[in-house]
């Protein structure tokens, strides 16, 4: 039913189309066996009507299942794109907390498997409109050639139904349960693949994680999915034996009870036989249909838990420019801000409360031992994370989920987990390739790397390397706040040099702001000011060096 529900709210009008086609194709189907047991009472003699109407229905039939068919075939399709761009936008529109609390392998799953198993079971829906028609029409004809058969048929088809939502009911939580497997599985799957290195090095690890854990994962993804699958043919083989049973009835019983004739024997048998291998073909489908069912469950799941934590670019204010936002800025300030993060076994860690005011113009040092909590202090600053309490201020305008999009689109960053992406797309357009080759002379990155179309021809680069390549990306974004988390900590001594004594101060005349997250105790000098942070408490020290 969520199926159903899902698909008359996203696209009403092809799939009421597609299952009416269904339902005219269903009708038709069993309006031509009527015409066919019509046509075997009077075999050779039947009227013109009889033989049109007997080819009427055959194309109808036809024409209607396949019309059904490829427009569902259609709307599958559209259903992949629409649930992706929903999914892609939700994620996109969520706090970062959000999304890392989701983690990677959760998103993945639903984005790669969940979309692609609902798409591939709705071209199964017209076919339960056509039996279910189907059904109907012939219990209709039924009466008509035997009411005492009618009505065993009609009971018979709820007796199906019936047993089948008993068995659909333990097929939906074994299939379930297998899908909560499936998220564990993804996440091994992500270890295997960024983790290749560390597994190649070390055979114990290899056996114990990509080995023993994922085939433990794996084996229950297996069994569950196995049991589910199971339990749905289950469903479908029993719907098939009541039938058979029933026409067993009607061949063995039901004749001496009754006193039925032979014709209307023969009559009932037909359409009965027929009604059978209608059902078969829905049968085939309820295990898919299922599957179907929870993977659907669980993406509107994702999408409520990623919507109800609150989009971040709802604002107006979001769409125009930062320079029109907060293009004037001069004082960033934090107030008794705080921000937690509790971890699996329940302990803490606790940033601030921090307060203190970032100026216009200024090079900051942020320092500090390892999770200390400058990183998440960088987060803060940058809006990716709302103070969970305290307030930070724009010269008195304070950040909220209505106004961050716009304030963050100030920086130009490098966090220490960069992503490095290997197009210009996006990044302001004027001059942009000569800017970034003139960038990749100066970062020594020319002999290893040029522009085509564009792109980076590679981003197959040691890491110091990729950290260039980010940093000349960065530089072309021209934000009028630069921040950089550890950008130094894989440089060689001359370009940490280079970043500290030339680039720093070159970004100062231009009139940029610079964060730098640093441990470099011997560049400390080049601030302008610097903070220190100690497990998570804030401390403003004086620097010898800046303006
Ligand atoms: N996404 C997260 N979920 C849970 N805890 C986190 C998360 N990110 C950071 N932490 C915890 O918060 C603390 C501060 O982390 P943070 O990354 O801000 O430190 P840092 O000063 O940047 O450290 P480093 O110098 O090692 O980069 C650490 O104890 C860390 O374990």
């Amino acid at each position: 039913m969520g199926l159903f529900r899902y698909l008359l709210r996203s696209s009403r009008r092809p799939f009421l189309l597609a299952m009416a086609a269904g339902v005219v194709s269903g009708a038709a189907g069993a309006g031509f066996i009527a015409v066919v047991n019509l046509a075997l009472a009077r075999p050779g003699t039947g009227p013109a009507a009889l033989v049109w109407a007997f080819a009427a229905l055959c194309l109808t039939t036809v024409v209607t299942r396949f019309l059904a068919q490829s427009l569902l075939f259609r709307l599958s399709q559209g259903v992949i794109q629409d649930l992706r761009r929903r999914l892609i936008d939700a994620v996109l529109a969520a706090p970062l907390r959000t999304v890392e609390r989701f983690g990677t392998a959760k998103l993945y799953a639903a984005l790669s498997d969940d979309v692609v198993v609902i798409a591939d079971a709705l071209p199964g829906l017209p076919l339960l409109c056509f039996s279910a028609t189907f059904a109907v029409v012939s219990i209709v004809y039924l009466v008509t050639v035997s009411p005492v058969v009618a009505l065993a048929g009609l009971l018979t088809t709820l007796l199906g139904i019936g047993l089948y939502r008993l068995f659909a009911a333990r097929g939906m939580r074994a299939l379930t349960a297998a899908r909560a497997e499936q998220d564990r599985l993804f996440g091994h799957f992500r270890a295997v693949t960024e983790g290749v290195k560390e597994l190649k090095l070390s055979r114990p690890r290899r056996e114990a994680l990509a080995g023993d854990a994922l085939d433990a994962t794996a084996d229950t993804y297996r069994r569950r999915s196995v049991t589910g699958l199971t339990v749905f043919e289950g469903a479908a083989g029993s719907g098939q034996a009541v039938f058979f049973a029933l026409i067993g009835v009607l061949l063995f019983v039901l004749p001496a009870a009754f006193a039925l004739d032979a014709t209307t024997l023969s009559d009932s048998v037909l359409i009965l036989l027929f009604m059978v291998s209608s059902l078969q073909g829905v049968l085939t489908w309820l295990p898919v249909l299922g599957r179907a069912a929870v993977a659907l469950r669980t993406v509107e799941e994702r999408l409520a838990s990623l919507e109800q934590a609150g989009r971040e670019t709802d604002d107006g204010g979001a769409t125009q420019l930062p320079q029109t936002v907060f293009g004037d800025w001069r004082t960033i300030e934090f107030r008794g801000v705080t921000h937690a993060y509790t971890g699996a076994a329940g302990q803490e860690f606790r940033l601030g409360p921090l307060d203190f005011t970032f100026r216009r113009g200024e090079v900051l040092f942020v320092v500090g031992g390892n999770g200390s909590g400058k990183t998440t202090l960088a987060k803060l600053l940058t809006s990716l994370y709302l103070p969970e309490t305290g307030t930070i201020s724009v010269d008195g305008t304070e950040l909220t989920t209505r106004n961050c999009d716009a304030y963050r689109q100030l920086f130009a960053t490098v966090f220490s987990d960069f992503h490095l992406f290997d197009t210009l797309t996006g990044l302001p357009g004027e001059a942009r390739t000569e800017k970034a080759e003139q960038h990749l002379r100066r970062l020594q990155l020319d002999h290893k790397v040029s522009i085509v179309d564009d792109r980076f021809s590679t981003t197959a680069l040691s890491q110091g390397q990729r950290k260039r390549l980010a940093l000349l990306t960065a530089y072309l974004a021209d934000a009028p706040v630069y921040l950089f988390d550890e950008w130094a900590a894989d440089q060689d001594p001359v370009f940490k040099e280079f970043f500290y004594e030339e680039l720093l101060a070159e970004l100062r005349d231009r009139g940029k702001t610079v964060v730098v997250i640093s441990h470099d105790d011997q560049y400390f000098h080049v601030a302008d000011r610097l903070v220190r942070l100690d497990y998570g408490q804030l401390r403003q020290e004086e620097t010898a060096g800046g303006r």
